[in-house]
């Protein structure tokens, strides 16, 4: 910021904690963080990574330019002999999806999860090379969530020890993968495995897609990619192909293990739904404290709107969402590390637990930050509609987080599956333990009365834990009575299907909360880091609370009068948080390379900027605009001749 004025400087000036130790706080230790400094400081020096001229480029020169991208980070990667973790960092602050994510994110973890050691020996140096481009290729045309439904065929022949990898039908050709469209040479390939004429239902198979000579397509397979995406720019850096196909190799795995790139991806994709909302959050509580509007007094400046409740009202829920978000995500990135340590050891007893907390996570908090980005653009009035704010993009980009690596409500009903398991195994030999244990005390759940008698009393984390575990084990337990009446358990199952997404819902959701408040009982060193954390742990669990009042009022949680003393104790919350909100939001360490945003600017100097910015459309590169001649003047002489009649 040198010689630079920071219009946002007497807001951090306001801040009652120590930002610095918070920076650590948010990246999870202070290796971490200065790794992940030093490489968007990097990164935002590369004219190459250069992203603001995406909204107006062609579908073609924007894919040329991904393209172009990633070649030149694959060199700054080897060229600075980057280590993984700093690899992965500079994917991040290079913000623009493209093959390689598919690469690294799931075509090298497929492998390295459902390949036999000879398979890993020999195709993952390729791959680590990038001397061969994969990609993950399971969805089709006519089935995505279901995977049982796949109709692709790998069927063995023992003549030519081959199996010969067969799209039968139009619905059957691969559909969506990313990086298939235009890049890939190989493919983890989804299909039922046939061998003596007998079906073994899914499994996945290495298939090389095009010649590593000249890029063609291996004889037998039709590809190419399934066309434009919603909003420009956006998801389109990324090829989504199609294809039909022709011959392989094998694989021989448990099935469960098939499943298991879905598992990593989804963990994920939750410590990445931090990362967007905490952008969007950001760049709109930025602009709140830069934006003035009504409220002058003799003269005077106006109000910022930052200091409006309802602003504070939408803004600071999500604020304490994208804390939640992180460290619900760094716990479930150990849930995942311990899953796989037990796999390998054979150990299969804690997969349904990982399976429903990253299907349900995953669910969760990309359906929050998808609306939470919306709610964001218009946080900022009519410039969080302008490409310039940022959000427009980010929206466009991160929507289909909802719907990849499993819809959101297909994942609902997979926690539903569970969460029925558990209820009816209570009483049982079998006690509920990790994120279930809660359900171990039933009896008392199904009972407890919220003792909450003034506001201050829900700042008591016990108390806030205990009315959303009565919350959820009260859903759970209703609905699966409800079940029980169904002679047919999978017919009430369809049935029950919208109470049981709830159920799922305010199952990870106190998932959510009782991470955070965990979060809180270890040592975290800083002035006021801790206390403000409290707040944004409270802010994010009353807000749920009355945003889901109708859960909690019917299920005999709380009562009237409690939920609104929980309301009137988050009106003092935002005025607690409200002079720290942008040392919040600072502690992201985010550049305003990676932001994307005039209105997120560090330093707050947004007007002139935006002035600036809207000078650079193409449209401005002549007065006269082009088609002047041939539509308008001849629009404006008829007009000229009509008046005179
Ligand atoms: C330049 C160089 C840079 C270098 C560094 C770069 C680093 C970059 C890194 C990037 C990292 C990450 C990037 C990721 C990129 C993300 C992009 C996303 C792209 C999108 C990809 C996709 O979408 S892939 C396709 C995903 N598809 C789905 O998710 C399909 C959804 N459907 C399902 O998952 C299942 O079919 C369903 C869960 C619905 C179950 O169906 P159902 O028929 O009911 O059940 P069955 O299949 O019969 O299963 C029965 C039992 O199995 C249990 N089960 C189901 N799923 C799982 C699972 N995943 N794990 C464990 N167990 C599972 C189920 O519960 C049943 O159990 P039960 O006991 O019998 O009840
Ligand atoms: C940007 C993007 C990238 C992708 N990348 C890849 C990739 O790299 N590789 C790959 O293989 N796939 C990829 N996909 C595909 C993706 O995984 C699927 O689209 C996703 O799993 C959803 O499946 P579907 O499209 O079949 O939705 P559908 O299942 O057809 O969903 C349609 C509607 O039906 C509802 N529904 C479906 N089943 C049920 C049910 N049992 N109960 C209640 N409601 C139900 C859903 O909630 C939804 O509202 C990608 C998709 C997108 C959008």
């Amino acid at each position: 910021m040198d010689g630079v004025v920071d219009h946002l400087a007497d807001e951090r000036n306001k801040a009652q904690f120590d930002v610095e130790e918070m920076k650590i706080v948010w990246a999870g230790s202070r290796h971490v963080f200065e790794l992940s400094d030093r490489i968007a400081r990097l990164v935002a020096s590369d004219p190459v990574f250069r992203k603001d001229n995406r909204a107006t480029l062609s579908r073609k020169d924007l894919f040329k330019n991904t393209l172009r991208k990633a070649a030149h980070a694959w060199k700054r990667i080897i060229e600075l002999r980057l280590s993984e973790e700093e690899a992965s960092k500079l994917r991040f602050y290079v913000d623009e999806a493209a093959f390689t994510d598919l690469h690294w994110g799931m075509f090298v973890p497929a492998i390295k999860g459902q390949a036999t050691e000879e398979q890993q020996q020999k195709w993952l140096p390729l791959a680590y090379k990038m001397q061969i481009i994969g990609c993950y290729a399971q969805t089709e045309l006519g089935h995505g969530s279901n995977v049982q439904g796949l109709e692709t065929t790998a069927t063995f022949d023992p003549q030519t020890d081959e199996f010969d990898i067969h799209s039968p039908t139009l619905t059957s050709s691969k559909w969506w993968p990313g990086g298939l469209g235009k890049v890939s040479t190989h493919a983890v390939v989804y299909a039922r495995l046939i061998t003596d004429g007998q079906e073994h239902g899914v499994h996945g198979f290495i298939v090389q897609l095009r010649s590593l000579d000249d890029h063609l397509p291996l004889p037998g397979i039709t590809i190419g990619d399934i066309g434009m995406k919603f909003g420009n720019g956006a998801y389109n850096t990324m090829d989504n192909g199609v294809t039909r196909n022709g011959k392989c190799v094998r694989s021989n795995v448990p099935r469960q293990l098939i499943y298991g790139t879905m598992v990593f991806v989804r963990q994920t994709i939750v410590s990445d739904a931090s990362c967007a909302l905490s952008r969007a959050v950001c760049i709109a509580t930025r602009y709140s404290a830069v934006r003035r509007q009504f409220g002058s007094q003799n003269g005077g400046v106006e109000t910022q709107v930052i200091d409006y409740k309802t602003q504070q009202n939408r803004l600071f829920p999500l604020l304490a969402a994208a804390y939640a978000f992180r460290f619900v995500g760094e716990w479930l990135k150990w849930l995942y590390t311990d899953v796989t340590q037990r796999l390998q050891a054979n150990d299969f007893s804690t997969l349904p637990e990982a399976h429903a907390c990253t299907a349900g996570l995953k669910s969760l908090t990309t359906t929050f930050t998808a609306d939470a980005i919306e709610e964001c653009r218009k946080l900022c009035g009519g410039h969080g509609y302008l490409c310039s704010s940022g959000l427009p993009e980010l929206f466009a980009v991160y929507v289909p987080a909802c719907t990849y690596e499993g819809d959101n409500v297909v994942l609902l009903l997979q926690v539903a599956r569970f969460l029925m398991k558990t209820v009816s195994q209570l009483g049982s030999e079998k006690k509920p333990v990790g994120t279930t244990a809660y359900m171990g005390r039933v009896e008392h759940l199904m009972q407890c009365r919220c003792s909450v008698q003034k506001a201050e009393d829900w700042l008591n984390p016990n108390t806030i834990l205990e009315a959303f575990e009565a919350r959820t084990a009260r859903m759970s337990v209703a609905v699966a009575q409800k079940l029980a009446q169904f002679a047919n358990p999978e017919e009430g199952f369809l049935e029950l299907s919208p109470n049981l997404v709830e159920a799922s819902v305010a199952h990870c959701q106190l998932i959510v909360v009782s991470k955070f408040i965990e979060k809180l009982q270890q040592d975290i060193p800083g002035k006021g880091v801790k206390e403000l954390l409290g707040m944004l742990c409270n802010i994010y669990a009353l807000n749920i609370l009355h945003k889901h009042l109708g859960d909690f009022l019917s299920t005999g949680s709380i009562t009237p009068k409690q939920g609104s003393l929980a309301n009137d104790q988050l009106r003092s919350l935002y005025s607690q948080v409200r002079p720290n909100a942008i040392a919040l939001v600072d502690a992201f360490n985010y550049t305003d390379h990676y932001l994307g945003s005039v209105l997120g600017r560090y330093d707050g100097n947004v007007y002139p900027k935006l002035y600036e910015e809207a000078w650079k459309d193409p449209l401005n590169d002549s007065v006269v605009p082009d088609g002047y001649h041939e539509y308008i003047r001849p629009l404006l002489k008829n007009q000229l001749r009509n008046a005179r009649l």
